[in-house]
């Protein structure tokens, strides 16, 4: 009786289920129907077109487009290395098949393999799909892309101040865990692979297949978008990038992003130094090897590709391109940083490093000073340089008061992903956290009022290390010295608690080394030498900021007031911070500065703001005990050529 009943009750769900997949998929095809309608879709491009011969800027589009033929098949040629003759656009390859189709199989990887595998390229046989014509839409401009992202992508409006709110999909933040990189000859000895690496293995033919299920993907559509940007705004070292991707959301992330070539620039564009092909609407096939979920975002630097499956999160990109930085610079001995970066009106530039969430872009947008960039740069030996044209802001509880300039850059251009508004007024309610913890504005540069345009500046006078300590016993502010400051770099510490919604949780610590393992690609010893060799040639003081709690951890604390770091942050510029005195802590050995102009100084020595003393030492030896144990995996190398350094730097952690 029970079985039976549950099983009509299994049936019943069954049908409802079915029913409202088929009812889905009914709204699906009316969508579709009138969304995607191609004739409708031809006269838009038509009308693009026409409209671009006008005008000068867009003449260079229609050239851009002509030389491509106009077509996927062909842009991809250009980089297909095909054996035989270059195919024009729609013509069919005539040369006999010289693989069986055994041979382009899957085969198990084998490290001898890597090298083998990458003399044969399958050839492309005689199919339908080669035939189809996928309109290329080049460097399109915000406005255009607008109308692309309104009408044919489900989820995209225009604010109430003109932003162009989107759904970036089931993804809402980036993937480490899909993210895999060619283990092959350029990479193998150089790259940081192993226990704690962001760099997950892959041979060269899985990243073919993949590479080519993304092609694949992005050659049946109708239309794609195609970004020739660059990176880097140091005009020695600028990386060209091109970017290929399915959504007009993307296109104008990438281009508020990236940096914005002139009409001339782009005349004389040439061969990508690094493309991405971003089929994130499409999913990596999980049988394939090395695959374990339906995300893969796969880095082949022989190559300069990029391919981007399962995940529309535009993310993925600014930070694949920033591990790709990551590779190339060091190779040129210029340090890259996942770091915002200011210049008061005397010159003296701050670096501001720091996990996801802990005041990068709040902290570098300062209306008393030139914003540099808020997330990626560079350090090399003429100053440091912004790799990025664009911010890239977290929205949540977002406010005008507090942050006025990051709200006033939410406008016409800016792209605003996985916000909730209001259906009719079209006003954004920032506290809405029912998408996402993780709502983004993406905005060019220039549209900060004080953003330093070209984004360079000299070497950096102050290094300024943010965590936002959850457990609430940094002090909100110590002074460091050099070995301190590379401790607390290759720590790369902050907390934060996870999800508020399931009442208070513990906070959880986390280390990511150089404040940005997900991105790096070779050991972070690396990149610690290096900057610990800049910051002593060019004098730069290092300084801890806690952006977190104070009074208690989170749940019985609070979270600094956003207008006291500021405070801090601007006697730390001002150089009145060197001047006071200062007591060192006992467990973390940590310089703390008797008083702050304009902050209470009750708040700067942590234990002070505690009520319960015991719950204070407790969680501070608590976070002393993970810092020491994440600290293991460093005590057996060397930071650089020098020794004694390295041996400061070990004794520079926590004390217990
Ligand atoms: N005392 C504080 N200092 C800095 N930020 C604070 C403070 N209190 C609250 N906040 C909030 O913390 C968040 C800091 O996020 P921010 O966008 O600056 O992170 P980020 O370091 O740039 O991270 P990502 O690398 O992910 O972009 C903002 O939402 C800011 O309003
Ligand atoms: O990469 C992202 O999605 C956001 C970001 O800036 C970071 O996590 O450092
Ligand atoms: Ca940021
Ligand atoms: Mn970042």
């Amino acid at each position: 009786m029970e079985l039976s009943s549950r099983v009509i009750q299994d049936t019943m769900q069954f049908t409802f289920s079915t029913y409202f997949i088929h009812f889905i998929f009914y709204l699906n095809l009316i969508f579709d129907h009138n969304f995607a309608c191609m004739s409708h879709y031809k006269s838009l491009i038509n009308r693009t077109f026409n409209l671009s011969n006008k005008k000068n800027g867009n003449k260079r589009r229609l050239n851009a487009l002509s030389n491509q033929k106009l077509s996927f098949a062909a842009l991809c040629a250009l980089h297909f290395k095909i054996p035989t003759k270059k195919m024009a656009f729609g013509e069919t390859e005539t040369q006999p098949q010289t693989q069986t189709p055994e041979v382009v199989q899957a085969k198990k990887y084998d490290q001898n393999d890597v090298d083998k595998v990458s003399h044969f390229t399958p050839t492309i046989c005689v199919s339908d799909s080669a035939l189809k014509f996928t309109n290329v839409l080049y460097n399109l401009t915000p406005a255009e892309l607008y109308e692309h992202a309104v009408k044919y992508e489900k989820g995209s409006f225009i604010t109430s101040t003109g932003a162009l709110a989107t759904r970036s999909g089931a993804k809402t933040g980036r993937s480490p865990r899909d993210k895999r990189v060619v283990k092959d000859a350029t990479t193998q000895d150089d790259l940081w692979w192993g226990k704690g690496s962001p760099n997950i293995e892959m041979d060269e033919h899985t990243f073919m297949i993949n590479r080519e299920r993304a092609v694949d993907y992005l050659n049946c559509l109708d239309k794609i978008f195609v970004n020739d940007q660059f990176l880097n705004w140091d005009s020695e070292n600028k990386i060209k990038v091109r970017i290929v991707s399915a959504r007009a959301y993307h296109s104008l992330f990438m281009h508020n992003m990236c940096i914005r070539p002139t009409e001339e620039e782009l005349e004389n564009f040439g061969t990508p130094d690094f493309t991405i092909y971003n089929a994130g609407k499409f999913p990596c096939n999980r049988y394939t090897h090395y695959m374990t979920s339906s995300t893969s975002v796969d880095l082949h630097i022989a190559r300069k590709e990029m391919v981007i499956l399962g995940t529309m999160y535009a993310g993925e990109m600014k930070k694949g391109l920033f591990s790709v930085m990551h590779y190339l610079m060091p190779k040129r001995q210029i340090l890259s940083l996942h770091s915002g970066c200011n210049m008061g009106k005397s010159g003296d530039v701050a670096l501001f490093f720091g996990l996801s969430g802990t005041g990068k872009t709040t902290l570098s947008t300062d209306h008393n000073r030139y914003l540099i960039g808020d997330d990626e740069h560079c350090w090399s030996d003429k100053g440091v340089s912004n790799i990025e044209g664009g911010c890239y802001a977290k929205c949540i509880d977002l406010s005008r008061e507090k942050e006025p300039d990051i709200w006033n850059a939410i406008k016409f251009g800016a792209v605003l992903e996985n916000v909730v508004f209001d259906d009719y007024t079209r006003l954004v309610n920032y506290a809405d956290k029912s998408v996402t913890e993780n709502t983004r504005a993406a905005y060019p540069i220039e549209f900060i009022p004080n953003a330093l345009i070209p984004c360079v500046g000299p070497h950096p006078k102050n290094v300024i290390l943010l965590a936002c300590d959850a457990f609430g016993v940094l002090p909100p502010v110590s002074k460091l010295n050099l070995a301190q400051t590379m401790y607390h770099f290759i720590s790369g510490y902050t907390a934060l608690v996870a999800g508020t919604e399931d009442g208070i949780k513990e906070p959880t610590a986390t280390f990511s080394a150089c404040f940005g393992a997900a991105f790096l690609m070779l050991h972070p010893t690396k990149y610690a030498a290096m900057l610990a060799e800049k910051m002593q040639t060019h004098g730069a003081t290092g300084w801890l900021v806690n952006t977190g709690w104070s009074g208690g951890s989170y749940g019985s604390g609070s979270r600094i007031k956003l207008a006291y770091t500021r405070k801090i942050i601007d006697a730390i510029h001002s150089g009145s911070l060197l001047k006071t005195e200062y007591k060192k802590t006992k467990v973390f050995g940590l310089e703390i500065p008797s008083e702050v102009e304009e902050v209470p100084s009750e708040i700067l020595d942590p234990v002070n703001t505690w009520s319960d003393k015991n719950a204070y030492n407790e969680t501070l030896m608590k976070l002393a005990g993970l810092f020491k144990n994440n600290f293991e995996t460093f005590t057996n190398y060397q930071i650089g050529e020098d020794n004694k350094l390295t041996e400061e730097i070990l004794a520079a952690g926590p004390h217990c």
